[in-house]
């Protein structure tokens, strides 16, 4: 059944639409009223969980707050109320159903604001009403979140600059405000930090937050818990005095039921719907009641007898459901709320006839100041898509001065990257010292004692070869201990007290002498005798490969020392491989050459994401996020501005991994500085990003570390900054090319070591992999940021 509509006489001036009203097609009207509203919510539905077990939290719920009104949303906890207001202010999006705020739809673009630049289009020709942007979230909202949202490191005067930036106010404008709210919701000084304020005053602080920019609608959530009476009653008047003129509009929730007396309307919510929509007034004499608080008990148990009411014209229990005697009367209902009864302080009433037959029936248009033309938004960051300067510069200082006041922890983010850089190039890739080694030398003398003096000759004597050669045995790597009986020598290796042991026979001297000069006619048993026996623990690979290492060296130098003094040439000791110069890198490479591009890279992409991994976590706990992104802050306005600020203390910490690993511990570049530098930054960057992912993606903070931790060991391991990805199977190895430190590492350690310059693909890679990563981390950070905002 169609609606009539008999009388519309808004004229241009009520909205400041300066167009021809288009006809009287009820659709139409029902969009164009809806948007004269201050806040219009039709038929919503929401639910929190997935779709199989959902909490459903809305149930075709429908509210309408006139414009120039204080609207007072009671009801028990947990009925709804946050949610309904989140949803308003753009914050959390409908499963199903229309919300229209301040003319536009929450979270589209434009600023909404009626007035010349918003043109009105009948929807015939073309004009898609739901499409007109609110400018919510934005400036034109003031949103007072339940819980504190504030920054406990800011000082009061600090967090109304942060917001009044945000904003778009001048300095010199949010000065003479911030003096006004101080004296008038009796904060203390201006100085003071939040966190050291009591919680009513921390409520103050945030609800003078919300008053700061003085917007169009205002939307409080319990602003008056924990405030004494005095201060709720200067809170009340103030609202009531801001209302005043029409052109401000409030929406409250509170506990306290009975100051909502004062409230133009009162909402009263009960399971998702509201039980009904009225003044004050209206409900008490209704209902015959002293407080509100005894009508909405009486609503809530007529709902609690009603069976569940399905038709989404009868959805909320209106007075007119509740059997009110005045059913026949004509009765003031805002447009198609769903609630019926007398609403005398919204502005857009409409004079319906219950027994008519469904026509609308607008007798009343009063001109009302609420419907004055809004000023049109000039400065305000939501009238482009683009960013303000205000807002940016509001959230860098507040990233900055948050590091400030944490001045200890910014400390220990400096300290970390130095300490582990000496604590690296400490203890790794060092060769171990103090190895001892059980000797059995029954050539020499008294071999029979534990300790003995090895006597031997430095000159062509073919005596105590084995004396001569334990000489050149590294003192400072081998502890040499003497043991009679090779049994007690392998029983050492065995109980742990030695990493080997060595035995030289009775005649080693003899018996190597006739090798050399037998050569291939030397018969089994010289060979047998000639020979140095070694049983090694290779439990440790590191120390067994050494300790081989230098067992083979020594017998080298002591063949050499042995040719030299009997006049030969010692290059017949060599083996005839003859390794020359390196190409790249020198010829006795240590670990730590091989280690340290990898361990530079991974220091400082795991301290950027350590640093950004819980940064937005800690934001959005602390329901600060979600103020911020009321007061028409964008996602990407929130990375950029965390980028910036890590990224100046991530330079400082890569400057100082450098620094230390180059200047401090000697680590070889033997490549263009710059290039390096600008690899280790950007691998700072990528690990940003990748803890923006994990920021975003985690609700808790300590899931966040779980998975930093969790993702530290597989990119360690796989990217092959401890040992070479050659070494990997197949499969493996192409996982590990994917990962962001792989070819970053193989570019630095090219750089470094093999002196390469950008032209060489394995340094370029780096470049173009490492770039990509950013991208697709940051790119997956704005996905998620939005869609949890959504
Ligand atoms: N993010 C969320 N995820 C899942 N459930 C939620 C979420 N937020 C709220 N809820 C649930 O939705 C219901 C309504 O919560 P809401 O905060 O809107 O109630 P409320 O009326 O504001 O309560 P109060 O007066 O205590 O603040 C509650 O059952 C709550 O547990």
């Amino acid at each position: 059944m169609g609606e009539r509509i008999e009388h519309i006489n808004t004229g241009p001036d009520l909205v400041g639409v300066n167009v021809d009203r288009p006809p009287l097609l009820s659709q139409q009207s029902t969009v164009w009223t809806r948007r004269q509203q201050a806040v219009c919510v039709r038929h919503a539905y929401k639910h929190y969980g997935g779709k199989k077990k959902p909490n459903r939290v809305l149930t075709d719920l429908n509210m309408t707050v006139a414009k120039g009104t204080i609207y007072g949303l009671l009801g028990a906890s947990g009925c709804g109320k946050t949610t309904l207001l989140s949803c308003i202010v753009g914050r959390r999006r409908l499963n199903e159903g229309e919300i229209w705020v301040l003319g536009g739809k929450p979270g589209t673009k434009g600023s909404g604001v009626p007035g010349k630049r918003v043109g009105y289009m009948p929807q015939e020709l073309g004009g898609k009403p739901g499409t007109k942007g609110s400018g919510v979230p934005g400036k034109r909202v003031g949103y007072m979140p339940q819980e504190i949202a504030l920054y406990g490191e800011f000082s009061i005067k600090e967090t109304m600059m942060y917001f009044g930036w945000i904003f778009g106010m001048a300095t010199s404008e949010i000065n003479e405000r911030l003096k006004f709210l101080l004296n008038f919701l009796d904060l203390p000084g201006e100085n003071r930090l939040v966190k050291n304020l009591s919680g009513g005053q921390q409520r103050r602080v945030s609800f003078a937050v919300a008053l700061m920019h003085d917007p169009e609608l205002l939307i409080l959530d319990e602003p008056t818990v924990g405030v004494d009476p005095l201060l709720r009653q200067s809170i009340w008047n103030h609202l009531v005095q801001i209302t005043k003129d029409g052109n401000k509009t409030v929406i409250i929730t509170t506990h306290y039921i009975e100051e909502a007396r004062q409230a133009h309307t009162i909402g009263l919510m009960r399971s998702g719907r509201l039980l009904a929509e009225e003044s004050p007034q209206v409900l008490l004499s209704m209902y015959g009641c002293q407080s509100l608080e005894e009508v909405f008990l009486k609503l809530s148990r007529k709902q609690g007898q009603l069976k569940k009411p399905v038709d989404n014209t009868e959805n909320n229990i209106s007075t007119a459901h509740l059997n009110w005697d005045r059913k026949n009367d004509s009765i003031y209902v805002t447009e198609e709320s769903g609630v019926v009864g007398l609403n005398f302080h919204q502005s857009k009433e409409v004079l319906i006839n219950d027994g008519s037959n469904g026509h609308l029936d607008i007798r009343a248009l009063p001109p009302s100041p609420s419907t004055k033309a809004t000023p049109p938004c000039e400065d305000c960051g939501d009238c482009s898509n683009f960013t303000s300067w205000g807002k940016i510069r509001a959230l860098l200082q507040k990233n900055f001065l948050r590091m400030w006041r944490n001045v200890g922890v910014m400390l220990f983010i400096f300290a970390l990257p130095v300490m582990q850089v000496i604590l690296f190039c400490l203890a790794i890739g060092r060769d171990p010292v103090g190895l001892k080694l059980a000797i059995v030398n029954h050539e020499a003398t008294y071999y029979n004692m534990t300790y003995q003096p090895c006597p031997f000759e430095y000159n062509c004597t073919m005596a105590n070869f084995s004396c001569r050669y334990l000489n050149h045995l590294k003192n400072d790597t081998i502890i040499k201990q003497y043991y009679a009986d090779p049994k007690d020598a392998l029983d050492a290796v065995k109980s742990g007290d030695a990493w080997g042991a060595l035995y030289f026979t009775e005649n080693f001297t003899d018996a190597l002498v006739a090798r050399i000069a037998l050569g291939r006619g030397s018969d089994d048993e010289t060979l047998d005798q000639s020979e140095i026996r070694v049983w090694l623990d290779m439990s440790n690979q590191q120390i067994g490969i050494i300790l081989q290492r230098d067992i083979q060296l020594s017998y080298q130098d002591f063949a050499k020392s042995m040719l030299e003094s009997c006049s030969q040439n010692p290059a017949i000791a060599d083996v005839p491989i003859n390794f020359k110069k390196p190409i790249y890198g020198s010829s006795q490479p240590s670990f730590t050459d091989f280690v340290a591009p990898g361990v530079i890279l991974t220091i400082v992409f795991f301290l950027a994401v350590a640093l950004t991994s819980s940064a937005l976590i800690v934001e959005r706990t602390e329901g600060l996020l979600d103020r911020s992104w009321v007061a028409g802050v964008t996602p990407g306005e929130i990375l950029f501005s965390h980028v910036v600020t890590q990224f100046v203390v991530m330079c400082g910490q890569t400057a100082l991994v450098l620094i230390f690993m180059m200047l401090v511990f000697g680590v070889q570049c033997k490549g263009d500085i710059g290039w390096v530098i600008l690899i280790t930054i950007l691998q700072g960057l990528c690990g940003m990003c990748f803890g923006f992912v994990i920021s975003a993606v985690c609700e808790l903070e300590r899931n966040a570390i779980q998975l930093a931790l969790g993702s530290f060991y597989p990119t360690l391991l796989l990217s092959g900054v401890i040992w070479p990805i050659e070494g990997m199977p197949t499969v493996l190895r192409y996982v590990a090319l994917f990962l962001p430190l792989t070819m970053a590492t193989t570019s630095l350690r090219s750089m470094l070591t093999r002196g390469w310059s950008i032209i060489e693909p394995d340094v370029y890679y780096g470049f173009v992999s490492t770039i990509v990563w950013i991208v697709l981390f940051l790119t997956i950070s704005i996905i998620v940021l939005k869609v949890k905002r959504g």
